[in-house]
C-alpha cells in the first residue's frame, strides 16, 4: 500500500489522467452516505471532482452533481407514460440517459484537460459516480454497460461496491455478497474495491480475515452451523443443525473464491465518521495503475481487433466487387472502379449481399441497437432533450 503522503489518485505518473469511480452497492448500503464522504474528502484537499448521478429515482442527494440523470429524464413522467413499475421506470431512464453518453464524455473530456482560455481552472482528477441501489438493474442491462464502457473507454475506471458490514457478518449473508461482487467483477471486467462501510458499527476485520485465511472462514462457519444460523430442519442426525448442505455449500464456495479475492481491494470505511477514505484512495490509485497496466491494454487490443473486422469487411466487399467486374471482363471497368472508391461509404454499408458474415452481423446489431435506443426516446425526446440541452448549458456556463 502507498503512503499516506503519495499522490492522488490519477496523478501517479500521470498527471492529466482522471479516475473514474463507480459506487455500486445495495440498497441501504451506505452508497450515497459514501459518495458524499468521498466527495467532501476531496474537497477538503483542494481537489474537487465531478459528480455524476446516475441514480433517477434518488429523492434527496446530499451532494452537488455537475451532472444529475433526474436533470434529463424525469423518473415518474417515464413511468407514467411507459406505464412501467419502479424498476422499469430506473431501466428506461437509463436507456434515455445512454442516448446521451456522447455529450456526457465530451463534457468529461473538457474538464478533465486544461482550458487554454482559463488557465486558472484546473482539471480535474476525480470523476465520482453514483448508480441506483438495484444493482441488477445497472450492472446487467445493455444502458448500464454502454455507460461502463464508455467511461472506460476514456478513463481508468474502478468499481468501489460498497457493503453493508453489519449486515455481512455471518457466514451466509458474507458470502452471497461476495458472490454478488464476483458477479459485478466478471460482468464489468474493470478493477474492483470492495469497500465494507459501517464500520463505526461493526469492524471488518472478521471480513478481511475470511478472505485470507481458508481455516478461520471453515472455524466461523462451523460455529454458525452448531448454533443452526442457516436453519432447516430437515437435519436428523445433526440434532437440529440443518442438513449441512448450507456448510458444504458454503465451504466450496470459499474455496473456489479463493482466486476472486486476489484480484480485490478491501477496505473498512466508515462513511458516517469518515474514517478509512485515505485507505479507499490508496487503493483507487492502485486500482487506476492496475486499470493501465492490465485492463487498458485488453480493451485497447479489443478496440484494435474491431477495427481490423471492419477494415477486412471493407477489403472483401472491394474484392467481391473487383471480381465481379474481372468476370464480367469490362474493359471499361477501371472508370468505374474510381466512381466506386468514391463512393466508398455507399460500397461499405452495403448489407443486401448473400454472403453477409459475423463482422457485418456485428455491425448491424450495433446499428440496430442504435435504432432501437432511437426509437425508445422518439416520443420522449423533446422532454429529454429539452432538459439535457438545459443542463448541458448550466455545465458550460
Ligand atoms: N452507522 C452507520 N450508518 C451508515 C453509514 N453509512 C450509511 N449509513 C446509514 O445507512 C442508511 C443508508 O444509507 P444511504 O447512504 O442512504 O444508502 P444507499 O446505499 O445510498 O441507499 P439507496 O439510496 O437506497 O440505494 C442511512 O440511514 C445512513 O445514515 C456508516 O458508515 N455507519
Amino acid at each position: 500500500m502507498a503512503s499516506t503522503s503519495a499522490p492522488l489518485p490519477g496523478q501517479s505518473g500521470h498527471p492529466s489522467q482522471p479516475v473514474a469511480v463507480v459506487c455500486v452497492g445495495m440498497a441501504g448500503s451506505g452508497k450515497t452516505t459514501f459518495m458524499q464522504q468521498i466527495n467532501a474528502h476531496l474537497h477538503r484537499k483542494k481537489d474537487p471532482p465531478y459528480v455524476i448521478n446516475l441514480d433517477p429515482a434518488v429523492l434527496h442527494a446530499p451532494f452537488e452533481s455537475n451532472i444529475d440523470i433526474r436533470d434529463s429524464v424525469n423518473y415518474k413522467e417515464v413511468m407514467k407514460q411507459y406505464n412501467l413499475g419502479p424498476n422499469g421506470g430506473i431501466l428506461t431512464s437509463l436507456n434515455l440517459f445512454a442516448t446521451k453518453i456522447d455529450q456526457v464524455l465530451g463534457l468529461l473530456e473538457k474538464r478533465t484537460t486544461p482550458d487554454p482560455e482559463n488557465p486558472a481552472r484546473k482539471p480535474i482528477n476525480h470523476i465520482l459516480v453514483d448508480t441506483p441501489g438495484q444493482i441488477e438493474v445497472f450492472v446487467w442491462s445493455a444502458s448500464g454497460t454502454i455507460l461502463l464502457e464508455s467511461l472506460a473507454s476514456s478513463f481508468p475506471t474502478v468499481i468501489a461496491y460498497i457493503i453493508d458490514t453489519p449486515r455481512s457478518s455471518s457466514t451466509s449473508t458474507f458470502m452471497s455478497n461476495m458472490l454478488y461482487a464476483c458477479s459485478i467483477l466478471y460482468k464489468t471486467k474493470l478493477p474492483m474495491i470492495l469497500v465494507f462501510n459501517k464500520a463505526d458499527v461493526k469492524d471488518p476485520s472478521f471480513a478481511k480475515e475470511w478472505m485470507t485465511d481458508y481455516d478461520a472462514f471453515q472455524t466461523a462457519l462451523s460455529q454458525d452451523e452448531n448454533r443452526n444460523a442457516f436453519g432447516g430442519q430437515e437435519g436428523g442426525e445433526g440434532g437440529g443443525v440443518g442438513s449441512g448442505y448450507m456448510g458444504s455449500l458454503l465451504n466450496s464456495m470459499s474455496m473456489v473464491l479463493e482466486e476472486f479475492y486476489e484480484h480485490l481491494s478491501v477496505v473498512g470505511v466508515s462513511s458516517l465518521m469518515g474514517t478509512g477514505i485515505d485507505e479507499f484512495f490508496e487503493a483507487v490509485q492502485e486500482k487506476a495503475e492496475e486499470f493501465r497496466r492490465d485492463y487498458q491494454p485488453e480493451l485497447e487490443k479489443k478496440r484494435e481487433e474491431r477495427e481490423e473486422s471492419k477494415k477486412k469487411a471493407r477489403e472483401k466487399e472491394l474484392d467481391k466487387m473487383m471480381k465481379g467486374m474481372s468476370m464480367a471482363g469490362d474493359s471499361s471497368a477501371a472508370p468505374a472502379l474510381t466512381d466506386i472508391k468514391e463512393d466508398d461509404n455507399g460500397l461499405v454499408s452495403a448489407s443486401d449481399s448473400d454472403d453477409d458474415d459475423d463482422i457485418n452481423d456485428d455491425e448491424m446489431d450495433r446499428e440496430g441497437l442504435q435504432a432501437r435506443y432511437e426509437a425508445a426516446t422518439a416520443s420522449d425526446s423533446t422532454m429529454a432533450d429539452a432538459s439535457f440541452a438545459k443542463y448541458l448549458y448550466t455545465q458550460q456556463k
